[in-house]
């Protein structure tokens, strides 16, 4: 009696200290080089991946199911998934949803990114956990061919991400408007009872559209700039509010623009609101420093707690870089801190209505505990108008 043979892998994953993972391989074929992350989050796997904030990496997902509920445009978090490839448990199956347009597998395939099925990501996970997120080629070749020796070289030949500037690769050339509210809970701000909008320019590192879509709905007008816009840039549009985007790369690498930028806006008494790679770079033109974390934070389930009101929120969050509370200055306040590690997840400088969260109000995916950033916003700049000041200060 004689056994099907084994089928040979069509993917494998080469980690820079040799380790290798096999698998079935899915949407594009080709090789890339990253670094390697997971993320816990049980839903919104295509948010993650088009989350342009992970540039450069690939994310393994602890949750087994990636696939199931395939593609529709509405979940695009930016025109393109941005993540160099993912890695998953289980094949992706066909689609069921109502919502799909599309399966995860040709939309990759199409998009340029590759997937690797079949692999144990606990136990990749558990790897990631000791040592830090590894630099890591993953390779998609249906006849089966890899050069094991040299993947691993590549691997080990990768700068990786600290240093790495990529803000200024995936953000818009042009500057354009923005006016599409949250379609997802419209009524998470309540009636904006302004008779004009405010005027919110938001500096595009790589931003998410729920974030933009969240500045719309809780009363914005929101012009979108490049990265690399001067403060004159900014001023020209006469914003009452100004918002730095999440981005990927190394904040700390962004010092020959955006960081003199916000220098020069700090020198105004203007309302200021920052996510993600936007808090990073905040703190650092406020004179703090930013580190690289280990395994840093991606998932759907972080729990925060609000330093000024007790209160513990359950955050999106997406980031290997933080920003170091020690050296945070004089006249500036620690928000906010993780609670799985005691990180940095905010700051306000006291009495200005400058804040920032490292973590992301605007879900996708993800809990909304965290919204109310987003009025904190609009009051800040709503209490300009009113010729009041201190309008960061915590309204709930
Ligand atoms: N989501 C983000 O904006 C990420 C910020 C930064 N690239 C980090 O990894 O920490």
């Amino acid at each position: 009696m004689s056994s099907a043979p084994t089928p040979k892998p069509t993917a494998c994953l080469a980690l820079a200290d040799g380790t290798v993972f096999y698998g079935k391989g899915f949407g594009a074929t080709g090789e890339c080089v990253a670094e390697l992350v997971f993320n816990t989050a049980m839903t919104g796997y295509q948010e993650i991946m088009t989350d342009p904030s992970y540039a450069a990496q690939v994310v393994t997902f602890t949750f087994p199911h990636i696939g199931n509920t395939g593609i529709t445009a509405q979940d695009d978090e930016a025109a393109d998934p941005v993540a160099s490839g993912i890695v998953v448990k289980w094949d992706p199956t066909d689609p069921s949803n109502w919502r799909a347009t599309g399966d995860l597998q040709d939309w990759m395939a199409r998009r340029g990114r590759i997937g690797i099925g079949g692999i144990d990501t606990r136990r990749l996970t558990r790897a990631i956990r000791q040592q830090g997120a590894p630099h890591v080629v993953l390779a998609h070749d249906p006849a089966g061919n890899f050069d094991i020796e040299a993947m691993i070289a590549r691997a080990r030949g990768w700068k990786g991400l600290v240093g790495l500037d990529l803000a200024r690769d995936v953000s818009c050339t042009q500057s354009y408007r923005w006016d599409e509210g949250l379609w997802a809970w419209p009524g998470q701000f309540g009636t904006n009872p302004e008779p004009r909008p405010f005027k919110v320019v938001a500096l595009d590192y790589g931003a998410k559209r729920n974030i933009l879509r969240s500045l719309a709905s809780s009363g914005a007008e929101v012009t979108v700039l490049p990265a690399t816009a001067t403060a004159e840039e900014v001023l020209a549009h006469a914003p009452e509010g100004v918002f730095l985007s999440n981005g990927p790369g190394d904040p700390a690498a962004t010092g020959a623009y955006a960081v003199p930028m916000i220098k020069a806006l700090l020198e105004r008494d203007m309302p200021i609101f920052g996510i993600c790679l936007g808090h990073q770079m905040l703190a650092l033109a406020l004179g703090a420093k930013t580190v690289k974390m280990g395994h840093g934070h991606h998932g759907a389930n972080h729990p925060v707690r609000d330093m000024e009101t007790g209160k513990v929120e359950i955050t999106s969050m997406n980031h290997g870089f933080a920003v170091d509370s020690q050296t945070l200055p004089e006249g500036v306040i620690e928000t906010h801190i993780s609670l799985f590690d005691g990180s940095n997840c905010g700051l306000r400088v006291a009495d200005r209505p400058v804040f920032s969260v490292q973590y992301h109000p605007e879900a996708s995916p993800g809990p909304q505990d965290s919204g109310y950033l987003f009025t904190r916003f609009a009051d800040a700049m709503r209490a300009r108008r009113g010729g009041m000041s201190g309008g960061n200060r915590p309204t709930a």
